[in-house]
């Protein structure tokens, strides 16, 4: 069983391609695999034999991603979680809390409680397409967030520097209260965010090997991220 903790930073290689991990390795210490963009997911996963631990994700189109059937994808997810290359697994907190509907509900708190059996982290993830909500809205998201999963994930479009500056002052208030969150600006006043976010405590960044497979906008290409937060943490 591949192990993975986040108890501190983990950068994550995002990609819907594991023949890229070799790429990755020297600056990646996991593979996000976005099951909903590889071709055949299962089957890439058979044949894995990288040494970085891998989180998966399955993202739905209402929240961003290609998968169109929720028990396809849900299912998928459950295969995936039985390999033993996979350490975590990314659930959408709207499915977990019940907003979308209740057979997204009840698949994905199986699907939590699967994982949770085979010591498989459950990140539980909100993303904003539009807007960064007010910072009392924030603050919730990342508490309910870190309550449903083992670590609560909030990406958000920053559209100016108050946006970016109020992530990043809900991930630094909810690390003091002794929550496990990772946040991520989207968009291009939110870069930054990508950067200086682990300083106040976020867990996971998300960065593609090739700058051209971006899975989200606004994100820096994996040696990037990695060399800025290096030198950040290095003289924080
Ligand atoms: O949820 C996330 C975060 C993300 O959207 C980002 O903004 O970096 C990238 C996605 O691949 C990942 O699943």
């Amino acid at each position: 069983m591949a192990e993975l903790s986040f108890e501190s930073f983990v950068l994550t290689a995002s990609t819907a391609d594991l023949s890229e991990e070799p790429a990755a390795r020297s600056d990646a210490d996991a593979i996000e695999f976005r099951l909903d963009l590889a071709d055949d997911p299962l089957a890439a996963l058979d044949v894995y034999d990288g040494s970085l631990p891998i989180l998966v994700t399955n993202r739905p189109t209402w929240e961003g991603g290609d998968a169109t059937s929720e028990a396809d994808r849900f299912d998928e997810l459950a295969s995936a979680i039985d390999y033993d290359s996979v350490a975590a697994v990314d659930i959408e907190l709207g499915a977990l809390t019940g907003t979308v509907d209740a057979a997204a509900h009840d698949r994905a708190v199986s699907l939590r409680e699967a994982a949770r059996n085979q010591d498989v982290t459950v990140v539980a993830s909100v993303h904003d397409f539009e807007t960064t909500p007010p910072i009392a809205q924030l603050n919730e998201l990342l508490e309910v967030a870190a309550t449903e999963g083992d670590v609560g994930k909030l990406a958000t479009v920053a559209h100016d520097r108050s946006d970016a500056l109020a992530l990043l002052t809900a991930t630094h208030t909810a690390t003091q209260n002794g929550l496990t969150v990772a946040t991520m600006g989207m968009g291009e006043p939110g870069r930054h965010t990508r950067a200086v976010a682990p300083l106040y405590g976020s867990r996971i960044g998300y960065a593609p090997v090739d700058p051209e497979n971006a899975t989200a906008p606004g994100q820096y290409d994996l040696r990037t991220l990695r060399e800025i937060v290096t030198e950040l943490t290095r003289t924080a």
